[in-house]
């Protein structure tokens, strides 16, 4: 028998005015406990059975089925493209999951991670984190998440031109990665692999002294409804505003120690913010009061994500901070719990029992 826990941080993407390319990894952490047995046959779809423990108190019902559940789904694809069709008999995944699902800390791009680093493991594949964060893209499509979780730390991520060639393989649908659920049916096609060195990420400094207020609306936001309220081009002076902005914020942010106002100036966002506030009831008014002005210990404030989650950086007073941006939610009647987080510098790991 082998057994080993995958843990993978969450993430916080789109920093300020890094919409798509700049995520940060996070001290609240996913984790897979899996046992392979080697036992001659098994009855379990797939081999696989899952047991599910919600820390994030969501009121989604995750599937255990595995032909279903986002991880195993992912790690079925990636198994499939190496020609192993099934997990090996027997695998038991026990998922722990303190991530509030659909709120903007990244959850699905850290539920995509844990699947290609458990495919990677129980097919005994050895494929590079490099490798692996082509998988993930053929899934999640942006990398500033997945490429955070996948590789810890605060990260700038980007996509390669690809070869002609490659890049009509990289349209592929959805549909052709993750077939839909056949009814523990195995269809025998092996899915589309992803182009090579699709995606890239450069790791940035992070100050020591700044940690990370995530203020948790409890409401969802699906990220693929927040997709769509963007528009599908923009002005050059927005776009001029966002590459100035995202031009400092690494030096911002890595230098010690922190300037309040080069940091807030620098997480101004014209791409997504704008058109996300039309879903996040009392957004415009958080970004509009809370400034290091008028908020000592304030660094700089942004949308987490895809929303609702707000995320706050800011060196002291936690707690004084936190409380007046779930005030401000609450005169709109939304209720938020709130976490003290710190940047998640190993990414994901695997640890044998
Ligand atoms: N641990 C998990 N196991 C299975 N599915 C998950 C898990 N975490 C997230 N998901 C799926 O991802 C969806 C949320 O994705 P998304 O809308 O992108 O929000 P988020 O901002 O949290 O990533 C959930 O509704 C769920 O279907
Ligand atoms: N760049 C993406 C990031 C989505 O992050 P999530 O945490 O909401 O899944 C976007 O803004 O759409």
């Amino acid at each position: 028998m082998s057994s080993f826990v995958i843990k993978i941080p969450c993430s916080s993407a789109n920093i300020g005015p890094g919409f798509d390319v700049i995520g940060l990894a996070l001290s609240l952490h996913l984790d897979l406990h899996v046992t392979v047995e080697a036992k001659p046959s098994s009855q379990l779809p797939f081999n696989c059975a899952i047991t599910y423990e919600d820390q994030s108190k969501s009121v989604e019902q995750i599937s255990l089925d595995p032909e279903v559940n986002l991880i195993t789904r992912v790690a079925l694809y990636v198994l499939r493209c190496h020609d192993q069709r099934a997990f090996p008999v027997e695998t038991k995944v026990h998922i722990v999951n303190p991530i509030p699902l659909g709120r903007g800390l990244g959850s699905s791009g850290t539920a995509v991670v844990a699947g290609v680093m458990l495919g990677n493991e129980v097919g005994k594949l050895g494929l590079s984190k490099e490798r692996l964060l082509d998988f993930c893209l053929m899934i999640e499509r942006h990398p500033d998440n997945v490429a955070a979780s996948l590789f810890g730390g605060f990260v700038g991520t980007y996509l390669n031109e690809l070869k002609p060639e490659d890049v009509a393989r990289k349209e592929i649908p959805l549909s052709e990665v993750l077939p839909a659920p056949a009814g523990g049916v195995d269809t025998g096609i092996r899915p589309p692999a992803p182009p090579m060195a699709i995606g890239h990420y450069r790791k940035f400094n992070w100050a020591p002294e700044i940690k990370a207020i995530a203020i948790i609306p409890n409401f969802v936001v699906p990220t693929a409804n927040a997709r769509n309220v963007l528009p599908e081009t923009y002005s050059r002076a927005d776009v001029v505003f966002n590459l100035q902005r995202a031009a400092l914020l690494p030096a911002a942010l890595g230098s010690s120690p922190p300037d309040p106002d080069m940091i807030f100036l620098a997480m101004q966002d014209k791409v997504h913010q704008p058109y996300r506030k039309t879903l996040i009831p009392g957004l415009t008014e958080i970004l509009q009061f809370m400034t290091p002005a008028t908020q000592p210990g304030l660094l700089g404030i942004c949308l987490s994500g895809a929303g609702p989650t707000i995320l706050a950086l800011a060196t002291d007073r936690f707690t004084e901070i936190a409380d007046r941006i779930i005030a401000q939610f609450a005169s709109n009647d939304i209720s938020c719990q709130w976490k003290l987080l710190e940047p998640a510098h190993d990414g994901a790991t695997v640890t044998y029992n």
